[in-house]
């Protein structure tokens, strides 16, 4: 897989939220593997975010097709095992031979009170089960207006990443989500998503070091579709994208992933 000139592999990660059952889930995934070739996957990193119902599905037709597609979950449970009703832990997404696992995504934040301290115990049980976290970080409007962005994704880098060794930090993967930008079609301009992408990449180098930093992969999400994606991945701090609504059509999501072509 080539690397930009950063030295990063750009991820582009399609977060399916609460869409798709097994039954699409196979035909999407069939659909992608039948579009995109090997120079896609040489230059970029592809992954899916499927429900946990389509994991099964999605890992069977990965194995058995030798798919260079990646897959992982939207949640992880802080705990291995026990009396926690309806969630999943990390040792059943290993077994699934998932890759990567969303963490703190703003959506998580906002209906189920997740908190830096939660996105913390969950990083921590991604690795400890050999999952890469996707962490999300991002500000609401209200924050946005008060011109707080960088302060407060920033604190939730910090509280998220507490306690973390850096040989196990330098593999994760932030997604920078500015909250207003999630599936309202008002997509953070580039240079917004820059400000914040580099300053998550110092707040790396201040809480590690600079050589952990420049190796870290920093997404922006928030209404990425393919007429915007080109220009969001000028920018020198963004290293993907986590794409949510675009992600659901398979056309737009290739178009996406091939964002050099544009
Ligand atoms: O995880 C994905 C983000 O929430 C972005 O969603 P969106 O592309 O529909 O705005």
């Amino acid at each position: 897989m080539a690397a930009s000139v950063s030295g990063r592999t750009p991820l582009m990660a399609g977060n399916w939220k609460m869409n798709l059952n097994h039954l699409e889930a196979i035909a999407h995934v069939q659909k992608l593997a039948f579009a995109l070739a090997d120079k896609d996957y040489e230059a970029v990193e592809v992954a899916v975010l499927p429900p946990f119902t389509d994991l099964r599905s999605v890992q069977t037709l990965v194995d058995g097709d030798k798919l260079k597609i990646k897959y992982g979950s939207q949640d992880i449970s802080a705990q291995d095992s026990g009396a926690y009703t309806g969630e999943i832990s990390g040792p059943m997404l290993a077994k699934l031979k998932c890759t990567y696992v969303a963490i703190g995504h703003s959506e998580r934040r906002q209906y189920h009170n997740e908190n830096d301290e939660i996105c913390n115990a969950k990083v921590k049980a991604a690795y400890k089960h050999g999952l890469t976290p996707i962490l999300c970080v991002g500000e609401g409007l209200d924050i946005r207006k008060a011109g707080q962005q960088v302060q407060y994704t920033l604190n939730q880098l910090d509280g998220a990443l507490k306690d973390l060794p850096a040989e196990q930090a330098e593999s994760i993967v932030i997604a920078y989500e500015p909250v207003w930008a999630i599936g309202t079609g008002e997509v953070a301009t580039p240079e917004d998503a820059q400000e914040v992408c580099g300053a998550i990449r110092g707040k790396l180098a201040e809480l590690y070091d600079q050589e952990l930093a420049d190796k870290v992969r920093i997404q922006y999400g928030g209404s990425v579709k393919s007429g915007n994606v080109a220009a969001i991945m000028a920018q020198p701090d963004v290293d993907g994208a986590l794409i949510g609504g675009a992600a659901l059509d398979a056309d737009e999501f290739v178009k996406i992933v091939r964002f050099r072509d544009q």
